[in-house]
């Protein structure tokens, strides 16, 4: 699996209860050596569900973990009581270091970018064709999340019913994008075969804008049924369960989908642009003359020369410097 591990955020401090060296080991100090390995399903407040095995256990994070958080998609380490049980809990001593994580836009209720899927390889990007309308600059965000975090972008266009998709097919024409298109008969028939062969063998983060449809999908891919995004203020933890992320997985162990309610769009603060640019490998060779750190969006970029010079499609560096674009924030993002 690729490594992305050079994301400068508090969540990517490397935790090594284990390490020689760097800490004295007390005897007090468990060694965790019998700790089972487990996938962070759900997490709510302070409370995490982790599959262990073919059981669902609830545990807290161990003190020793710190700052360190644990989030949807994460394999950690759990001791304790592993039994599943109803009122019993686990701690979790150690968060195994991630293959890729994606962090939500800070918003209104919370200054802060923060991690929401760790360890995913896939990103579907759930679109409407209508109702509501496609919103081009927000796949467009999700696209730069996905390349920057080294997740394959996957978009799903709902509701083909209510219009076709060759117009919003033609603006990703250039970037060669897998996707699926759905309508409201696939879900009537079952016919969401399209879509499982796209998500088998994978971890997928599902994104989208509330109303395209994204809980009718999920609900149409999984056994177990989501209880749909809407779950509300009636139990006063509305809020928090809307934006929390919760990892299904696929039937006959085909990969799993992890939803994420709530998460309008991803936090691009962080984003490096040489990491974008390795999506477009047609590309990155022009980018040897530019100037150093170089934005690939600036008078001196060397990809206009190489693209004129005939190396690569000028609508590929088109599409590459609209997905630049969007790493600033705008009102609506
Ligand atoms: N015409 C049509 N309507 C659809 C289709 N898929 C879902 N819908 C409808 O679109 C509405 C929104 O669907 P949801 O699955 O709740 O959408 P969501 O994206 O999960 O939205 P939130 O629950 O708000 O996050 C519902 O009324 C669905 O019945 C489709 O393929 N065609
Ligand atoms: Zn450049």
């Amino acid at each position: 699996m690729r490594r992305y591990g050079k994301n400068p955020d508090e969540d990517d401090v490397r935790v090594r209860p284990n390490s020689r060296g760097s800490r004295p080991r007390t005897s007090i100090r468990p060694k965790h050596e019998d700790a089972a390995e487990g996938m962070v399903l759900t997490v709510d407040r302070g409370r995490l569900t982790v599959l262990v095995e073919d059981r669902e256990v609830t545990a807290m994070k161990a003190r020793e973990l710190g700052r360190k958080s644990a989030v949807v998609g994460d394999r950690v380490a759990v001791v304790g009581d592993l039994s599943g049980v109803k009122d019993t809990l686990a701690r979790i001593v150690r968060v195994e270091e991630r293959s890729s994580v994606l962090r939500r836009t800070a918003d209104d209720t919370d200054p802060y970018e923060r991690v929401v899927v760790a360890n995913a390889d896939q990103l579907a990007i759930v679109t409407a064709l209508a109702d509501p309308e496609p919103r081009p600059r927000m796949i467009d965000r999700c696209l730069v999340a996905a390349y920057d975090a080294g997740l394959r972008p996957l978009l799903v266009l709902t509701k083909s019913d209510l219009a076709p998709p060759e117009p919003l097919l033609e603006t990703y024409g250039a970037l060669d994008l897998a996707y699926v298109v759905t309508n409201r008969d696939d879900f009537l028939t079952g016919g969401v075969d399209r879509i499982r062969e796209e998500l088998a063998g994978h971890v997928t983060a599902f994104v989208g804008h509330s109303g395209v449809g994204k809980t009718t999908l999920v609900n149409a891919l999984v056994e177990r049924q989501r209880t749909t995004g809407h779950v509300n203020a009636v139990t006063g933890r509305g809020r928090h369960t809307t934006t929390s992320a919760l990892a299904l997985p696929l039937p006959g162990e085909a990969g799993w989908v992890i939803d994420t309610p709530g998460v309008r769009s991803f936090g691009l603060a962080h984003i490096d642009p040489s990491r974008v640019i390795h999506a477009f490998p047609d590309l990155e060779p022009g980018t040897e003359n530019c100037p150093r750190a170089c934005s690939h969006d600036e008078p001196d970029c060397a990809l206009d020369a190489w693209v004129a010079d005939g190396h690569a499609e000028p609508a590929r560096l088109d599409s590459l410097r609209r997905l630049l674009a969007t790493r600033e924030r705008r009102e609506g993002d």
